[in-house]
């Protein structure tokens, strides 16, 4: 018998789940990882092998209206079947608002699941569907253990001018506060980034996550000291659909002058904003580097213009900076956008390797830059499984029978 920790991801049109085999001594394996997404469309499910065959795929194009709840049981159904002599012993998940409070993955309780959901406000397109599959579980499996990995505890780190607005204190006391997200990828870049060179790791180290989600993070000696997401993920960079950082101002001037009310508001700029809304032809980072149209060049020309000036901000917040690393799905693939955000921060000591760049090989400045720059893909769920065995871990050592 092997022990499996299963590990979900869900969002608001997709659930991504990994079942990871966990063996002491030994980080854990991927068993197989998959996919619901379509969710509100035409709902498709596929789960692959851990070197991309298709072990199972399913598409219910006649019933968009499948719920996040049945496709979820779908799920769950299909893992217990397939898993063999493969003993479940946790699930992880990313739950992406830990509040103030949680700088640590926590094991699920009712107590928990209840603070967590004051924090839905906060995260409307994230929080909610991050819980929903943690009470699913609960409902088919109450003895499974669960554990909440947050997206914001690598960020508690950040000094207090970091997690703040100049707002006055009773508000931000209420937690109105900056509190940075994608913490999990961070954490397992700053971790793989110690395995590759161990020095630099403990240096000023900028981080650009660029995925769907987009964000940077300043990380001094392995800690967070700043970020470019806030209070909410909306912050910062522009994003696929979201606008990132906007003068608060224009949302008064929507409100007063335009008469939107606050739903409209959240759609436009959570949204219909961001590379979407500058190129009004896509989210898509592929389908703007081959568009022709002039204002899906402009959405990648602004893009790389912000990623450049948070270099520059973040480059501050350290005093220095050392080591520059791409990642997610755009920092990851695309050589332009990386070529691009390098040159304009060529003032700061970045000097790329062309041909390396090209290559992705981890390392791709030049052997003269003063800054080491690096691509490295993440693993948010790499991360939640070795959280969630350590938080086994600590259980079993307080006596559980887990
Ligand atoms: N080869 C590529 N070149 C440019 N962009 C890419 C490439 N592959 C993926 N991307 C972009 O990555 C983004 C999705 O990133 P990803 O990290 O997978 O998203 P998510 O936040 O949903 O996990 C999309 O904008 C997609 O176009
Ligand atoms: C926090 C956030 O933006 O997450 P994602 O990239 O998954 O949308
Ligand atoms: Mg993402």
């Amino acid at each position: 018998m092997q022990d499996g920790i299963l590990v979900i991801n869900a969002g608001s049109s997709s659930i991504k789940f990994s079942l990871f085999l966990s063996q002491e001594g030994i980080k854990p394996t991927l068993s197989c990882k998959g996919l619901v997404e379509g969710i509100d469309t035409a709902p498709h499910f596929v789960v692959k092998s851990p070197l991309g065959l298709v072990l199972n795929e399913r598409r219910w194009s006649d019933q968009p209206d499948m719920r996040h709840e049945e496709l979820f049981k779908h799920l769950i159904e299909w893992v217990e079947d397939h898993l063999g002599d493969v003993h479940l012993r946790a699930a992880g998940h990313r739950v992406v608002h830990g509040g103030a409070l949680y700088s640590q993955p926590m094991p699920v309780t009712d107590q928990l699941l209840d603070e967590l959901d004051e924090l839905v406000p906060l995260a409307p397109l994230h929080q909610p569907h991050n819980l929903a599959p943690i009470r699913a579980l609960r409902l088919v499996h109450p003895e499974l253990i669960q554990v909440a990995c947050f997206d914001t505890a690598f960020h508690r780190s950040n000094p207090w001018q970091a997690q703040s607005f100049a707002l006055p204190r009773k508000i931000t006391i209420e937690g109105v506060r900056r509190y940075g997200f994608h913490g999990l990828s961070y954490e397992y870049i700053s971790r793989t980034l110690k395995s590759y060179a161990p020095a630099t790791a403990r240096s000023k180290v900028v981080v650009a996550h660029l995925g769907n989600g987009a964000s940077m993070c300043a990380i001094a000696e392995g800690k967070s000291v700043a970020s470019t997401l806030g209070f909410t993920a909306l912050d910062g960079l522009p994003m696929g659909t979201r606008s990132g950082t906007i003068d608060a101002g224009v949302v008064l001037y929507l409100l007063q002058q335009k008469g939107m009310n606050a739903k409209e508001i959240e759609d436009l700029l959570y949204r219909q904003s961001g590379l979407l809304g500058v190129s009004g032809v896509s989210s898509d980072m592929r389908v703007l580097l081959d568009s022709l149209e002039p204002r899906a060049a402009e959405a990648v020309d602004l893009f790389v213009y912000r990623i450049a000036r948070e270099l520059g901000s973040l480059a501050a917040a350290m005093g220095g900076l050392d080591a520059f690393v791409f990642t997610g799905g755009i920092g990851e693939n695309a050589v332009a956008i990386r070529s691009r955000v390098c040159a304009l921060a060529e003032w700061l000591g970045v000097r790329m390797d062309t041909e390396a760049n090209e290559q992705a090989a981890p390392l791709i400045s030049a052997l003269d830059s003063k800054v080491s720059v690096w691509v490295i893909p993440t693993d948010e769920e790499m991360m939640i499984a070795k959280h969630t065995r350590e938080v086994l871990r600590a259980l079993r050592s307080q006596g559980g029978s887990v």
